[in-house]
């Protein structure tokens, strides 16, 4: 289990909801993690991106105890909880129970569970089966399981992976509200340049096992892609994750367009 900041330490972790300093970790002969160094700040939204493999997960896996470390420190917030690519809702427990999983259920809870659900657009559907509802839907119920927690820190693990493209823009939307109104600090694993920039006040790119780079994003909220700055900053990130993301343009696009006039 990592160390819980409790503010009281000789470093200043008072303002950190995370502290992770030199961290090393392998599994079998294969580093993962070669001194990882990644601070976050109280409410503070970081987005973390990086090649598939390059370890995003582990970290996560990491914050949450469900990995030992091999060297360094690693302190983090006691109250946190993740929200993961699918929603994992019990089955046979209606919506409003699985977002008080693991709760009391008294009817102070309820009240919050159902506040938790009318923040997320669900108060519809508080006794739908988990069966019944879209890939979307299910997201939310897992968001406001998260908020109910109110959570000093939250993880969020590719949420939006397996969403269909409007539903995708429509979650980010909502994650945005979510976290400006409760505040909590963020880590967001994502492979969506775009959706890190959309949401973070800091993108980190782990590669070979460090941080290559740690940048604030400085562009104003609400945010969308057509802010100036927006596609600048796009185009640096990719590069840094070795994409050119020209489609149609391949090498042999110019010789074949030349053979063909
Ligand atoms: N329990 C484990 N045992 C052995 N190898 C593991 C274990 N967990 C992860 N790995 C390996 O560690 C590396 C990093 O995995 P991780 O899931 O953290 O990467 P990731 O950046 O989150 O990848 P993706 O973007 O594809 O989800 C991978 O090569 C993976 O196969």
């Amino acid at each position: 289990m990592p160390d819980a900041i409790d503010g009281n330490g000789g470093r200043d972790h008072g303002v950190l909801a995370v502290d992770m300093r030199g961290v090393g970790k392998s599994f079998g002969a294969s580093p993962i993690l070669r001194g990882f160094d990644l601070a976050i700040e109280r409410g503070s939204f970081v987005a973390l991106l990086g090649a598939s493999g390059s370890g995003k997960s582990t970290v996560l896996r990491i914050l949450l105890g469900l990995e030992d470390i091999d060297s360094g420190s690693v302190l983090v917030a006691p109250n946190r909880t993740v929200v993961f690519q699918d929603a994992r809702l019990v089955r046979n427990l209606d919506v409003s129970a699985n977002v008080l999983i693991g709760q009391k259920r008294t009817a102070a809870a309820r009240q919050v569970a159902v506040r938790a659900l009318h923040e997320v657009g669900l108060s519809h559907r508080l006794h739908a089966w988990p069966h019944t509802l879209s890939g979307g839907e299910a997201q939310r119920v897992a968001l406001a399981r998260a908020l109910v927690r109110e959570p000093q820190l939250l993880l969020l693990d590719e949420p939006f992976a397996a969403l269909d493209a409007l539903t995708r823009i429509r979650m980010q939307q909502l994650v945005a509200e979510l976290c400006d109104r409760h505040q909590p600090a963020v880590l967001l694993v994502t492979h969506d340049v775009d959706e890190a920039l959309l949401l973070a006040d800091r993108v980190v790119i782990l590669r070979e096992g460090a941080l290559a780079l740690d940048r604030p994003v400085p562009l104003g909220r609400p945010r969308n892609r057509n802010a100036p700055g927006f596609a600048a900053l796009r185009q640096e990130l990719l590069q840094i994750l070795g994409v050119n993301d020209d489609v149609g343009a391949g090498p042999q696009a110019p010789a074949i367009r030349g053979a063909a006039e």
